[in-house]
């Protein structure tokens, strides 16, 4: 688990070792230019082989600093570096001023000017220090006009220049992944692709990774991530271990890392089949529950990733018009059927340790009463505590009406997963809040407090947020993409696989089978690959679950 800091969170840290003398600023600066230039000549080798040009461009504030220095420290290597200031020279902060007086020794710093820069000579690489953490309002036109997509392209083979951000594209906001774009949607000439985004090949961010790097448009612009030390390491351990909730005042993101090392034992210690002791019943009882007549494959699905996950034992429970067609297509899942959800106890004995609702259910008022009755089992006099609940779909979106009377029955021991649809219609103030600038981690944390229980968030960037504020986003970007998983069901076989997790009676906090689910569920996509439907998910758990029980350390 790496955890994912917000620009103010990493401006506390760095005063903070500053205050305890510890750094210096000038240090982290020096020891910020130095990790760009070393991670540009680690992931292009063949620029070492001869001295390149580099265009630097540098803004107001200490993402500027980190340019000068990148700009000394590549002229020292032989480069040649045209360097370009946006902002007063008299206004810069003490640090980068004083690496702007340093670099001024050996080359000149020009005033930004977007027309002198597109006709200077084609740079190899270009740096973007313009703005990083300290971003308040989108970017000016004339700083758009040089990064944005269409800046460079006057040069020839500009898809051959290498671009480098330092800590972000500039123009990203670190905290929610937005671009903020500074002109009128609704003119006729506004087009903020080529317009405004500014994206990188590489962008080398300092100490720990930013929200904003992961959600949004940011793993869209930010290219690959990598990084640097500058000397923060002591000030801020990672607070969350793996296996454990996350800590309620910071992200993280669900990985099978910690301290910036693989670890082996993450998901698969979440998993209950970790140890060879127990019998179907220590692995727990799953009811899922499936549709009417012709609308059972959303809860099949669901069910059959339960098992495969290793719940013990998943029954399918349906309406009694539909068991026959779901016994067509059932083995090893049980099936018994239900009209009347006031008989629930009748299918449910009180060693059901988890019930996934939702999936192909129809919405109305059977829906919302059968999560009623589900909602509403105590704790059993057998196990310790409550069943899981895990509501999906349909058990959403049948209380979009009156979302209070839902989030008065949930319980600790309750997962809400709703896709960006089924947000809004449960939290329509909070999806606004996400569409205007509030980041997805925010929203998220504010949902899981209104509704007392546990919000998974879907999306590339899934963010699932505790009630108590801990909050995980999981990252179907960068390496671990799966587009696949756009396909109608995928969001069943998650429910379901959650379901499975939190069954075992020996399961860990609810948040963090949730992570495990989520990244086992994007692992199975990317073992399938190409092609992949749902169906194929549960196909894929077997590989997948041994390479989580057994990676290497
Ligand atoms: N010790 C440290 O602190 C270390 C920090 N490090 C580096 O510092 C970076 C953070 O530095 P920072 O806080 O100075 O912010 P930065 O991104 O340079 O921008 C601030 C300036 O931009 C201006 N401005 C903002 N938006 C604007 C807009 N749209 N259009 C125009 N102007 C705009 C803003 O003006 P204002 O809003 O105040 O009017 C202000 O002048 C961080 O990303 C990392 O690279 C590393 O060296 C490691 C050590
Ligand atoms: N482009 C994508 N990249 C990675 N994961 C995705 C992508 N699109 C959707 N997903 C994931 O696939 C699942 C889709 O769920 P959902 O929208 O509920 O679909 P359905 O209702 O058809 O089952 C979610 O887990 C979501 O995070
Ligand atoms: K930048």
């Amino acid at each position: 688990m790496t955890e994912l800091l917000t620009a103010r969170q990493m401006r506390d840290l760095e005063q903070a070792a500053i205050a305890a003398g510890t750094v210096t600023g000038a240090g982290m600066m020096e020891k910020a230019g130095q990790g760009v230039v070393s991670e540009i000549l680690k992931r292009w080798p063949e620029l070492r082989i001869k001295p390149h040009r580099a265009l630097v461009l540098c803004g107001p504030g200490n993402n500027g600093g980190d340019g000068f220095v990148i700009a000394r420290l590549l002229i020292r290597a032989g480069w040649s570096a045209d360097v370009f200031l946006s902002g007063d020279p008299e206004k810069l902060p003490p640090d980068a001023r004083t690496n702007y007086d340093r670099l001024t020794t050996l080359t000149d710093v020009h005033a930004w000017d977007a027309e002198t820069i597109r006709d200077g000579a084609r740079p190899d690489v270009i740096i973007d220090a313009v703005f990083g953490a300290g971003l308040t309002r989108p970017l000016p036109r004339d700083i758009a006009q040089v990064l944005g997509a269409r800046g460079c392209r006057r040069w020839k083979r500009s898809y051959e220049i290498t671009r480098v951000a330092v800590d972000c594209p500039s123009g990203l906001n670190l905290d929610n992944g937005m671009l903020p774009f500074d002109g009128d949607p609704a003119d006729e000439d506004f087009n903020p692709w080529p317009d405004f985004v500014n994206s990188a090949d590489l962008t080398v961010t300092f100490h720990s990774p930013k929200a904003g790097h992961y959600l949004g448009m940011g793993p869209l612009i930010c290219g690959r991530i990598a990084v640097v030390d500058i000397g923060l390491s002591g000030e801020a351990i990672e607070r969350s271990m793996a296996g454990q909730p996350p800590d309620p005042e910071r992200a993280r993101l669900a990985e099978p890392r910690f301290a910036g090392r693989p670890v082996r034992r993450w998901p698969g210690m979440v998993l209950s089949k970790n140890s060879y002791a127990g019998h179907k019943y220590h692995h727990g009882h799953v009811i899922a529950f499936a549709g009417g007549v012709g609308r059972g494959g959303a809860g099949r699905l669901a069910a059959r990733a339960a098992l495969r996950i290793g719940a013990g034992l998943v029954t399918l429970v349906c309406p009694r018009a539909a068991v026959m067609e779901n016994a067509m297509h059932l083995n090893s899942v049980m099936l018994r059927g239900l009209d009347d959800p006031k008989d629930l106890a009748r299918v449910a004995d009180e060693r059901v340790t988890a019930f996934c609702v939702g999936p192909g259910l129809g919405t109305g008022a059977r829906t919302r009463d059968l999560v009623a009755q589900v909602l509403a089992r105590a704790e059993s006099e057998r196990d310790w505590r409550r069943p899981a609940v895990v509501l999906d779909a349909d058990a959403l979106t049948s209380f979009a009406d009156d979302p209070g009377a839902l989030f008065a029955m949930t319980h600790a021991r309750t997962v809400l997963t709703p896709h960006e649809g089924e947000f809004g219609r449960l939290f329509p103030d909070l999806a606004q809040s996400a569409r205007a600038d509030a980041s997805k981690i925010e929203v998220a944390r504010l949902a899981a407090a209104r509704a007392g229980c546990v919000v998974l968030l879907k999306g590339p960037d899934t963010v699932i947020a505790a009630p108590d504020g801990g909050a995980t986003v999981h990252a179907a970007t960068y390496n671990r993409q799966a587009p696949w998983l756009a396909t109608a069901g995928a969001g069943d076989v998650l429910a379901g696989m959650i379901a499975g997790i939190a069954a075992s009676p020996t399961a860990p906090d609810l948040i963090v089978c949730a992570e495990a689910a989520t990244w086992l569920h994007t692992e199975a996509a990317r073992a399938f690959g190409p092609g992949l439907i749902a169906e194929d998910l549960s196909e894929m758990l077997p590989q997948v679950l041994r390479a989580a029980q057994d990676q290497p350390e």
